[in-house]
C-alpha cells in the first residue's frame, strides 16, 4: 500500500520545474499553452512516433468502433510533454466523440465527480489528466463508475445519509498520468489499456520540428532540424519551444531559414548544449568533476557547490543527467560516468573518479 502514503508526492517535477523557467524543462509553460493547440497532431496517423503505442491504440479503437461501442478506458502514462494530452484528444477524434477535460486536482470532492460524470452523453471522452492527484473519495466513486456506469450520490448527513444510485451513460475515461506507479492498484486494474509513453528517438524528433517549422511557415533543413531535434531531450514539447526561440534567432540575425549552424548559435546563446544540457546541468556536472574529481560526493555537499537547493538538483538536474549516463546515484554518493568526462572535453584523472571510487562500476 505504499501508494497510500504518498498521495501528496504531487509530482515534484511541476514544483521543481515551474513553468516558464527553463527553455528545456518539460511542463509547459504561458508560452507552450498557447501554442501547442495549433501544433497537435489530430490523428492516429499525424501522430510521430510511439509506434506500439499508436499501433495498439488504433486495434482498440478500430474494434470499439467495428463494434459500434464505447472505447475502453485508457490509461496513458509517460514523462510531461510527450503527447498524452494530444493522444486523449486523438482517441476523441478517432471515436467521432466529444470530450470533456478536467484534471485530478480540480475534483477536490467526490461530488464534482459525480456531476461531472452525470452530465456526460453517450460514448463521450472524459480526459482526466495528473489521475494520481484525485481525492480518496473521488478516486473510489471512479472505480464504480468504471466498471458498472453507475455511481452512488449520498444525500443528506449523518444516519440519516441515503445513497442514490445513478446510471451513467457508457464512456470512455482516458486518464493521464507523469506517475503510474502512484496510482492504486485498483484503479490501474479498471483500464482495459495502458500505453507507456517512452521519450522519442532524434529521428522522430526531427520529423516533429519539420512538421511544426511546416505548419508555423518556418523555414528549417535537414540538418537545421536535426540539430534541433539532438537538443529537445526526448521530447516533443521541447523540440517544438527550442524551434520557436531558433526561429527567433534566424529572423533577427539571419534571413529566416534555420540551418544546422544557426540551430546551433540559436542555441549556444539560450546555453542548451549539444545534448541538450542547459546551464543547471552542466553547473552540475562541472562540479562534480572539476571540484570532487568525478565523485563520489553527497548530494548535499553537490548542491551547496553549485549554489543550489538539494531538491533542485535531485528533480530539476538529475534526472536527465542520470538518463543521458552521464551521472550515477550510487549509495556512497553522486558519481560521474566517463560520458560525462568525454562531454565536458575533460580527461578523468588518473586514481580518481569513477574508477577508484567504484571499481569495476563502468567498466573503466
Ligand atoms: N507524437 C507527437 N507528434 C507530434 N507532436 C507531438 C507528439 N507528441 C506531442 N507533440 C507535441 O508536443 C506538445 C506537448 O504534448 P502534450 O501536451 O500532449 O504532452 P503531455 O504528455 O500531455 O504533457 P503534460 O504531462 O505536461 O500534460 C503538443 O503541443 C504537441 O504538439
Ligand atoms: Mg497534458
Amino acid at each position: 500500500m505504499n501508494w497510500d502514503d504518498t498521495s501528496d508526492a504531487t509530482a515534484p517535477e511541476r514544483l521543481a520545474d515551474p513553468a516558464g523557467e527553463r527553455l528545456v524543462g518539460s511542463v509547459a509553460d504561458r508560452d507552450d499553452q498557447a501554442v501547442e493547440a495549433a501544433l497537435r497532431p489530430r490523428d492516429l496517423d499525424e501522430f510521430i512516433g510511439q509506434e506500439k503505442v499508436r499501433e495498439q491504440l488504433d486495434l482498440v479503437l478500430k474494434a470499439a468502433r467495428a463494434r459500434g461501442a464505447t472505447a475502453d478506458h485508457v490509461l496513458l502514462s509517460g514523462a510531461p510533454g510527450l503527447g498524452k494530452t494530444t493522444l486523449s484528444m486523438i482517441i476523441a477524434a478517432e471515436m467521432g466523440a466529444p470530450i470533456r477535460i478536467t484534471s485530478g486536482p480540480a475534483i477536490q470532492h467526490a461530488g464534482d465527480l459525480a456531476s461531472i460524470l452525470s452530465s456526460l452523453q453517450e460514448g463521450e471522452v472524459l480526459f482526466l489528466d495528473e489521475i494520481h492527484r484525485m481525492s480518496r473519495p473521488a478516486e473510489e466513486m471512479l472505480y464504480m463508475a468504471m466498471e458498472d456506469f453507475r455511481v452512488d450520490v449520498i444525500v443528506g448527513k449523518g444516519p440519516g445519509a441515503t445513497a442514490i444510485p445513478l446510471e451513467l451513460p457508457p464512456f470512455t475515461l482516458v486518464g493521464a498520468t507523469t506517475r503510474a506507479g502512484l496510482l492504486p492498484p485498483p484503479l490501474r486494474d479498471r483500464f482495459g489499456f495502458t500505453a507507456h509513453m517512452e521519450f522519442y528517438a532524434p529521428a522522430e524528433l526531427e520529423r516533429v520540428v519539420h512538421r511544426s517549422a511546416r505548419l508555423l511557415d518556418v523555414e528549417i533543413d535537414t540538418a537545421g532540424a536535426a540539430e534541433i531535434a539532438g537538443r529537445s531531450r526526448g521530447t516533443p514539447r521541447i523540440a517544438n519551444r527550442l524551434l520557436r526561440r531558433v526561429r527567433d534567432y534566424a529572423q533577427v540575425r539571419a534571413d529566416g531559414t534555420i540551418t544546422r549552424e544557426i540551430a546551433a548559435t540559436a542555441l549556444g546563446v539560450y546555453e542548451v548544449d549539444a545534448r541538450g544540457l542547459d546551464r543547471l546541468d552542466r553547473a552540475v556536472l562541472e562540479a562534480l568533476l572539476k571540484l570532487f574529481g568525478g565523485g563520489p560526493v553527497g548530494l548535499s555537499t553537490l548542491a551547496v557547490a553549485v549554489g543550489e537547493e538539494r531538491e533542485t538538483v535531485e528533480e530539476v538536474a538529475e534526472p536527465f543527467l542520470v538518463r543521458e549516463g552521464l551521472l550515477a546515484r550510487t549509495p556512497r554518493g553522486r558519481v560521474a560516468t566517463p560520458a560525462a568526462w568525454a562531454h565536458l572535453g575533460m580527461v578523468p584523472p588518473r586514481g580518481a573518479g569513477p574508477a577508484a571510487g567504484q571499481p569495476g562500476l563502468f567498466g573503466t
